[in-house]
């Protein structure tokens, strides 16, 4: 198998607490990678890391073989790493179709074609249809006039995945990505990051707290512990690993 994402001996503090210590963790080509721990394990801040949002005191972030360490988050956005957040972040003032057609054009601007030239008065026609055959199989047409604050939470998170996957990402990593969802909206999430597994050959990379969501999802699974990875491998596995059940399944009995 070969590793998309490969970071090494990550040490993070912020300046008043330490959080990531010796952090060694792979992301292979085409797995679902899960990271689950307890509230203020580090889980969101290692994600800061791997995607460049800060940068670790010392470790290094290989993607693709090359070393991004001291690449800037926009730069591995080129390179294909794609990220969704806790709190889903779009132009929140512009209607859902123009959101969508702000991140094709983007799209665009990074391959350097004309359409992506931002300069334009009107968007061209193309990235108009496309924007909206975006939007049908999202099942969001019917909002493309909205403004996208007053999308429902489902929805917002639904138009950001549209929104990162619209950059073309191989790897791409989801903070919580069925955080505060009513359960039906949770099942239509996890059904459609299997098929951009299954059907798009997307890696995924993502943090989780819903103990079903996590077995729905992985095909690895790796446990944090106030920032030391204390298990990674198989998510059955794992689950049995008496350390795991005992720090993250027994203790937090909901989680189980
Ligand atoms: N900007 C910051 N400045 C200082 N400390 C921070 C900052 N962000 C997070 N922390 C602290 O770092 C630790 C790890 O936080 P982090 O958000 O990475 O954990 P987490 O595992 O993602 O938690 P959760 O599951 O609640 O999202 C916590 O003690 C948190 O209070």
């Amino acid at each position: 198998m070969t590793n998309l994402l490969e970071a090494k001996g990550i040490n993070f503090a912020y300046p008043s607490v330490r959080v990531l210590t010796d952090v060694d963790i792979t992301v292979q080509a085409n797995e679902s990678h899960v990271i689950i721990g307890p509230n203020g394990a580090g889980k969101t801040t290692l994600f800061k890391v791997l995607s460049g949002e800060m940068f670790p005191q010392s470790g290094t972030v290989h993607y693709s073989g090359e070393n991004v360490t001291g690449l800037d988050a926009w730069q591995r956005v080129h390179r294909g790493i794609g990220r969704t957040f806790q709190v889903a972040r779009l132009f929140a003032d512009q209607t859902v179709l123009n959101n969508a057609i702000l991140a094709l054009e983007c799209r665009e601007r990074i391959a350097g074609t004309p359409q992506g030239r931002w300069w334009r008065l009107r968007p061209a026609p193309e990235l108009v249809d496309e924007a909206m055959a975006r939007l049908e199989s999202y099942g969001l047409a019917a909002r493309a006039q909205d403004r996208a604050a007053v999308l429902s939470h489902g929805d917002k998170k639904r138009l950001e995945l549209l929104l990162t996957l619209s950059l073309h990402p191989k790897l791409i990593m989801l903070d919580e990505p069925t955080a505060g969802m009513a359960p039906d909206d949770r099942r239509a999430v996890v059904e459609m990051i299997n098929r951009l597994r299954a059907e798009e050959g997307l890696t995924l990379l993502l943090t989780e707290h819903d103990m079903e969501v996590v077995f729905d999802l992985a095909t690895r699974l790796t446990v944090l512990n106030h920032g030391q990875i204390i298990a990674s491998g198989d998510p059955a596995e794992v689950r049995r690993d008496p350390m795991v059940h005992e720090i993250y399944f027994g203790k937090r009995g909901g989680h189980a």
